[in-house]
């Protein structure tokens, strides 16, 4: 898929990473490559290439009953009632279920916005332990994880990123990857 139609600086074009399924940053002449955009690129044009990738290749990306398994990354934050108010980040997680909220929707806008991708945050700031693998959490299949979680993750296109999704666990950003 031609990214000519991005306007983007002399020699760069945007590329798919499949094993990533994210857009990345290619430079034609110095054969660099970079997931964030290069200087004076509006990082909103991540999004709409990733939009126009995924609208020519919705084969791939079948959602619904009949996906066996999927591979996600999330962000989670954790609050005074989670399952367990505790995580590597912070030993005793005293926010409320509000805060938390409002900690994850920060984190959403910054995602949404381009300014971050999810993956960089949740090495930071997620209060799973899958932290250590920037919020990667493999593949899993039906009945393997929390419903709700379950439910988000399975209604997911390839690249696309969930609304804040309650568990027991607490507030998640959920990215299907595969
Ligand atoms: C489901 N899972 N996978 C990992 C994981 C994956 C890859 C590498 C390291 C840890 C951690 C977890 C996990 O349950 N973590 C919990 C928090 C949590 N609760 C979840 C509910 C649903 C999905 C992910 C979730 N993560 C914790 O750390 O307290």
């Amino acid at each position: 898929m031609s990214s000519s139609k991005y306007n983007l600086p002399n020699d760069w074009e945007l590329r798919w990473s499949r094993s990533r399924n994210l857009p990345y940053f290619y430079n034609r002449v110095s054969t660099e490559s970079r997931w964030q955009a290069p200087d004076g690129v509006d990082a909103s044009v991540i999004l709409d290439f990733q939009k126009d990738y995924q609208s020519q290749h919705q084969d791939e990306q079948v959602g619904g009953d009949n996906l066996k398994r999927v591979r996600v990354s999330h962000l989670l934050v954790k609050h005074e009632g989670s399952r367990r108010p505790s995580s590597w980040r912070e030993e005793k997680i005293t926010r409320t279920k509000d805060e938390a909220l409002e900690r994850l929707q920060g984190f959403q806008t910054k995602i949404q916005s381009g300014e971050a991708q999810l993956s960089d945050l949740a090495s930071k700031e997620s209060d799973c332990s899958s932290a250590k693998k920037a919020g990667d959490l493999g593949f899993f299949e039906r009945g393997q994880m929390q419903p709700q979680f379950e439910k988000a993750s399975f209604g997911l296109q390839i690249g696309e990123m969930s609304e804040p999704v309650w568990t027991d666990s607490g507030v998640h950003l959920i990215l299907r990857t595969g």
